[in-house]
């Protein structure tokens, strides 16, 4: 049976190319989109004529979708998240930004109203990959350091993927990761999370981009990825929908849980 699919931040970057993969997928439908800056009638998006509005409840009552994959603004998920539930619609959610408290209505969510939800700060498959090598590594090196680049557009800094990332590398971790004893001076160093430090650049020509750097005596080990363009995320999105469709009551913090990490 098809899995009836809508979009929330259609108009976005990330929306329009969820429109296209959907469209594109065989066994899934794609009913309506949403955005806060929708019309309120039926748009084109490259050839697939599709019904569009800025109210989350309707389109979610005219549409009937199974799952919502939401890729718009952090202070937006709550209320699309609350609206999917008390429909019995079960999510996909991309974006980034989202505090620990909010995470944590969502996993109640998906037990209160037995819906399904994915979070994933990234998915592209080598994003993951490098994510779990950094893991690793974390284990055997005890400086480490992490630099994201992004779009200019973006809302959110550091990256979730950045956040997560330090977070997997310290829980490998029995001790904290070392740091410069002797910062006296000046101190310019970015923004630590986990104990380890994030460095954010914004730059027009960046898409996504993460390199993990570590060091120790006489050597560094570098973890880079580079999504230089946003379809790089479409096949994991797609699994997740599928995925998330038949995992009501479930809620999955990382694409690579479904990938069997
Ligand atoms: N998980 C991943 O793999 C991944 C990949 C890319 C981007 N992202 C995240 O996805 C999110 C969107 O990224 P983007 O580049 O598409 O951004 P974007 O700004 O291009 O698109 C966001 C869309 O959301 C809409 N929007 C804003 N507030 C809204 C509201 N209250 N209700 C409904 N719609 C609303 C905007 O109108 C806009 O069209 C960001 O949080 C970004 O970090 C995640
Ligand atoms: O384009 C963005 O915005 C992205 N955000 C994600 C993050 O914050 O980790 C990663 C993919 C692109």
């Amino acid at each position: 049976m098809s899995i009836r699919v809508a979009v929330q931040g259609a108009l976005g970057q990330m929306g329009r190319e969820v429109i296209k993969a959907v469209a594109a997928a065989p066994d899934m439908t794609l009913t309506g989109g949403c955005d806060a800056r929708a019309p309120e009638n039926t748009m084109s998006f490259d050839g697939v004529e599709l019904f569009i509005t800025a109210d989350v409840n309707k389109c979610l009552v005219k549409t009937k979708p199974d799952v919502v994959v939401d890729f718009s603004l952090a202070s937006a998920v709550p209320q699309t998240a609350e609206t999917a539930a008390r429909a019995g619609v079960s999510l996909v959610i991309g974006t980034t930004g989202l505090t620990p408290q909010v995470l944590a209505r969502l996993e109640t969510l998906t037990r209160e109203f037995n819906i399904g939800i994915v979070v994933a700060p990234n998915f592209a498959l080598g994003a993951v990959l490098m994510m779990e090598l950094a893991r690793t590594a974390a284990k055997y090196l005890d400086w480490a350091e992490i630099i994201e680049l992004h779009h200019e557009k973006k809302a959110d800094a550091p990256s979730g993927t950045a956040i997560a990332t330090a977070r997997m590398m310290q829980a490998a971790r029995e001790t904290p990761f070392e740091s410069p004893k002797d910062e006296t001076e000046h101190k310019s160093r970015g923004e630590e999370f986990y104990g380890v430090p994030i460095h954010s650049v914004r730059l027009p020509g960046l898409v996504a981009h993460q390199e993990v750097i570590f060091g120790t005596v006489g050597q560094t080990l570098s973890i880079r990825h580079d999504s230089i363009s946003r379809d790089s995320f479409m096949p994991g999105v797609l699994l997740a929908v599928r995925e998330i469709a038949k995992r009501r009551g479930q809620f999955i913090f990382g694409l690579n849980k479904l990938l069997g990490f």
